[in-house]
């Protein structure tokens, strides 16, 4: 019969013991719990335990000196709880790469999605999760696990509860738009409107309208008056993706609306009151789009009040497969099906590097679940290039597809091959990129994380 990973536990305050068995992350080993205070090393040793928690205080000196020149290092990995005193025995076993060294006040949220993705590690064939059900953490709009994910959700409460304007950078796909939708939900303007905006599909006869908004008659065309995102964001969160894509010249007048916090219409005589929180993102390093003139460094000043870095998904130890796993979920509970992930195709996640980061990867999920009947084998996993993508839908197209889904399909492989740009998309698929905009709000491929 097929058994949990084995955690090996030697904690003396009780008090910390209680509340370490508390956690269902740690619950779900098979547990060794050490009742011998002072030599606890031969139980280690003895006990098979994959992993071990152990606290390191002033007493335990002689045993973490043993363990240090053990080869139970070799085969267990250790987590460290100590109340934080100078330890040169501590030093030494950390700079062996013995483990993970808590100090206290311990940061349980850390150390459960240590053990959970440690647990995940050391499951030699671990039970695949219902198709219906996601297992990975959520806060906010966002789903993610692994460490540096619980740092950006406590990087983003923190700035929630200000009026700071804030600027995302991280690569395509990684999130942006759904971390600012979550630093929304977060702040005290929920109530109010979420508005995004991406900078690089305004063409730039509109944008001052877009932004601003006009009256009637203002231009030619301009039938009727026309709310601007500044208003329509007014008392909420205003999101500008890809606010390095602006043209440099409409970069001063957004510069000047955030430093005098009016702006006016085009074509009206007077100017309203900008009462808005702007959330910014690139995936470019702002340094090099400003170095190349292509972004105004006063403008970046003004937004990065807060810079917050939106790590990519090979940065987020775990997380694949969870995403995975979430995306098939909801796609299942949508289409009242059951189709499962099988374990080679959960491995092909798992090693692949996803350079168009969650977004490829929720494609990905979203081409294997149209080509699979049930299982999800590694064949239905389609990553790769261009080519490839001919020759895989040559091969995978069941006859009578329907025609939405092929189109589908194009768009989202296209998309990922693009890791996300959206203008190299469209003018490789030879459409606008408001009618790929349009494509995909139909489709619902952006909303379906939002569900
Ligand atoms: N942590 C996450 N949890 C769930 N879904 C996610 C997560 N991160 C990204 N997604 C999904 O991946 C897709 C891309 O996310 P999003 O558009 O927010 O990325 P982005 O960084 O703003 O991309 P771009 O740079 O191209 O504007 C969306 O469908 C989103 O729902």
């Amino acid at each position: 019969m097929k058994t949990a990973p084995k955690l090996f536990l030697q904690i003396q305050q009780p008090e910390l013991a209680t509340e370490l068995l508390a956690l269902p992350s740690l619950r779900q080993f098979e547990l060794t719990i050490s009742q011998q205070g002072h030599c606890w090393l031969a139980q280690l040793a003895d006990s098979q335990c994959d992993l071990a928690i152990i606290e390191a205080n002033a007493e335990q000196q002689n045993q973490l000196q043993a363990l240090s020149q053990s080869s139970v290092l070799d085969k267990v990995q250790c987590l460290f709880l100590s109340q934080g005193e100078p330890s040169m025995i501590m030093d030494h076993l950390m700079g062996q790469g013995a483990g993970v060294h808590y100090r206290a006040p311990f940061n349980f949220t850390q150390l459960k999605a240590n053990l959970d993705e440690l647990f995940w590690a050391l499951d030699p064939s671990p039970q695949a999760p219902s198709p219906q059900t996601s297992y990975l953490d959520q806060f906010g709009l966002l789903v993610g696990s692994s460490p540096c994910m619980h740092q950006l959700y406590r990087t983003l409460r923190k700035v929630a509860a200000t009026n700071a304007n804030t600027f995302l950078i991280g690569e395509s796909g990684t999130g942006k738009e759904l971390v600012a939708n979550t630093l929304h939900l977060f702040s005290q303007r929920s109530d109010q409107a979420f508005i995004a905006v991406n900078c690089a599909a305004l063409s730039p006869e509109l944008i001052d309208s877009e932004l601003f908004g006009h009256v009637k008659g203002a231009f030619t065309g301009a039938h009727k008056d026309h709310i601007g995102v500044f208003e329509q964001a007014e008392g909420g969160t205003l999101f500008l993706d890809e606010v390095t894509e602006m043209p440099y010249e409409h970069q001063a007048k957004l510069l000047r609306v955030l430093e005098s916090g009016e702006y006016r219409p085009v074509g009206s005589q007077s100017f309203k009151q900008a009462k808005v929180r702007v959330v910014a993102a690139t995936n470019r390093t702002p340094k090099d789009a400003i170095d190349e003139e292509k972004f105004r460094e006063d403008l970046y000043f003004r937004l990065a009040h807060f810079p917050i870095q939106v790590p990519p998904l090979r940065n987020r130890q775990g997380d694949a497969v969870g995403l995975a796993q979430h995306f098939l979920a909801y796609r299942n509970t949508q289409d009242h099906s059951n189709k499962a992930l099988s374990s080679q195709a959960i491995n092909k996640i798992a090693q692949y590097q996803w350079p168009g980061n969650v977004r490829e990867l929720k494609h990905t999920i979203e081409r294997a679940f149209i080509l699979a009947e049930q299982t999800i084998l590694p064949e239905h996993i389609v990553t790769g290039g261009l080519a490839d993508a001919a020759s895989d839908s040559q091969s995978h197209i069941p006859a009578g597809m329907p025609l939405e889904d092929i189109e589908k399909m194009a768009i989202l492989k296209t998309l990922a091959d693009n890791q996300g740009n959206r203008n190299n998309t469209a003018q490789q698929l030879g459409i606008s990129v408001k009618t790929l905009y349009n494509k995909l709000d139909k489709y619902g491929t952006d909303s379906l994380a939002h569900v």
